[in-house]
């Protein structure tokens, strides 16, 4: 008998754990966000942009940008904990020797938002998203 309570309780508390994981990643940032197509669809709409900018396009003269998309797609998609894993450079190994000031990271921020809004991403989500992405300001901003 004690072992069948032992038993039952085991199985209750598995699957209270398995629940709760999946519905943590219903509930992810990244399904808010609108999951990878919606990823892709904003950093395209970003690099667009990038490309656009004469205050900023001369970061990216020696850049292969298909490898960037590549590289930037997959760092959001961790970021906004997705089913991806970021095992690259560290943003401090990738922007040393930029010398990126403090008006074009908030420039490059700026046209990240404006992909944002224009792919329809509700303002409470991209609020969440810039959240992800303050912290990284001091390992981007002249290192
Ligand atoms: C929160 C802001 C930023 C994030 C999350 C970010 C993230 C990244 C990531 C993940 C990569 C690697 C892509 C790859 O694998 O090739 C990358 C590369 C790069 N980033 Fe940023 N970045 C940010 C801001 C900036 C800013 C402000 C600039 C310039 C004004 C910049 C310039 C570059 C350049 C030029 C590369 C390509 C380096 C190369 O060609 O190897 N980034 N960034």
């Amino acid at each position: 008998m004690l072992r069948f309570f032992r038993s039952v309780t085991l199985c209750i508390t598995f699957i209270s754990l398995f629940g709760c994981q999946t519905l943590h990643k219903r509930n992810s940032l990244y399904q808010q966000f609108g999951g990878q197509a919606k990823i892709e669809h904003v950093i395209d709409a970003f690099i667009l942009r990038i490309g656009a900018n004469s205050q900023i396009i001369h970061y990216f003269s020696d850049s292969n940008i298909s490898h960037f998309r590549a590289g930037f797609i997959n760092h959001m998609c961790a970021l906004l904990e997705g089913p991806c894993e970021y095992n690259s450079d560290s943003m401090v190994q990738i922007h040393t020797g930029m010398n990126i000031n403090e008006r074009d990271f908030n420039l490059v921020v700026e046209l990240f938002i404006n992909a944002m809004t224009d792919a329809h991403i509700p303002y409470q989500i991209q609020n969440k998203v810039l959240a992800k992405l303050a912290p990284l300001r001091s390992e981007i901003i002249e290192v």
